[in-house]
């Protein structure tokens, strides 16, 4: 693509933060709808729900299959669950989707992937919400898998959306097509461009771009290579997103607030042993330090 009309890196500026105002309410900072979990991997879509009521959304419900939800009940009394339908192998049916559909009209915004699991159900599932609900969307994990299974994997997106690939999970969304040694980012605009949503390169150096401007992260340490980091980072950006920033904005803060929590963590913790849940206990600092150096 001509990059000559892109803004890259140094003059895409951290957006800011607006204070809670002393008279709001619960409902003034997002609903968040968190869809995932699966037996065995019940713990993720937890991360990415509390992870969202750390970064402020107002409400977070996390709906996931009947099976799961009483677990997933259990690890955070400040989160909804709902239980949705499940298939024989406990993973979500394509005829979930009418449940979903009605929830996500009442949310401000919709984070769909974390331990998910993989099914042709799935696959379903996950493309038709994807381009028929008008919520803003957080897409990670296997609901990226999941697009990546259709031909044109981003193509008509039915709102403003976020998708956050690890390096595995883009090789999919490119549909395994030659990736250019280093021109990943390019590929990524590319992409985010055509279909009109934001691309979240994660690794280390994070990169997002919406096609028309690309910031890369600083913040972070490889004490973050630990399961479940991802996770948390799907709830980050889908609190924001909930509080009415846009996309790229809430997209771009997310992954700073994101390893700066992880940078806190390694600090006190270690960058060798801390974990996942570490992060959520450190995502509250990171705000605070963002706030104060404006
Ligand atoms: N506690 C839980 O329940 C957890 C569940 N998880 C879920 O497990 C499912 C599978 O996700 P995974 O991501 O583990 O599996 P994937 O098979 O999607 O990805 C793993 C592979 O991606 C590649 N990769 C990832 N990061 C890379 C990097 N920075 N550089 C180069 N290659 C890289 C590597 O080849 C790696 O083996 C998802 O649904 C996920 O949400 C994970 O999030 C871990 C925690
Ligand atoms: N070496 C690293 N430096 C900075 N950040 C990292 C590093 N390794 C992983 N991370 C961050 O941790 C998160 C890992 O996400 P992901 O691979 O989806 O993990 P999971 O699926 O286990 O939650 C990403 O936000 C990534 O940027
Ligand atoms: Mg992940």
């Amino acid at each position: 693509m001509d990059r000559s009309h892109r803004k890259d890196d140094a003059s895409v500026a951290l957006p800011r933060l607006q204070q809670r105002k002393t008279n709001s309410h619960k409902g003034d900072y997002g609903r968040v709808l968190a869809i995932g979990g699966s037996p065995g991997m019940s713990g993720s879509i937890s991360l990415t729900g509390v992870a969202s009521l750390r970064c402020g959304a107002g409400l977070t419900t996390i709906a996931t299959p009947k099976s799961v939800q009483p677990l997933v009940a259990q690890v955070e009394p400040s989160c909804m669950t709902i239980a949705l339908p499940e298939d024989r192998s406990g993973l979500l049916p394509m005829h979930a989707r009418d449940q979903i559909a009605k929830v996500a009209k009442n949310s401000d915004v919709v984070a769909v992937g974390p331990g998910l699991g993989r099914s042709h159900g799935l696959d379903m599932l996950v493309q038709d919400i994807y381009c028929d609900l008008k919520t803003p969307m957080v897409v990670d994990a296997d609901a990226i898998n999941a697009l990546g299974s259709r031909e044109n994997p981003l193509a008509e997106p039915g709102g403003p959306r976020v998708l956050t690939p690890h390096p595995g999970e883009f090789r999919r969304l490119a549909r395994d097509r030659e990736l250019p040694k280093g021109r990943w980012t390019d590929v990524a605009a590319d992409m985010a461009k055509r279909n009109g949503v934001v691309l979240v390169l994660k690794g280390h150096r994070t990169t997002v771009t919406d096609g028309e401007q690309v910031y890369s992260n600083e913040t972070g340490n490889p004490g973050m290579a630990t399961a479940g980091a991802g996770d948390v980072l799907t709830g980050v950006i889908a609190a924001l997103l909930g509080q009415g920033i846009s996309a790229f904005e809430a997209a771009q803060l997310g992954v700073y607030l994101h390893g700066l929590a992880g940078d806190l963590a390694a600090k006190t913790i270690g960058g060798d042993g801390m974990i996942a849940s570490d992060l959520l206990d450190y995502l509250e600092s990171a705000f605070q330090q963002h706030r104060r150096r404006r």
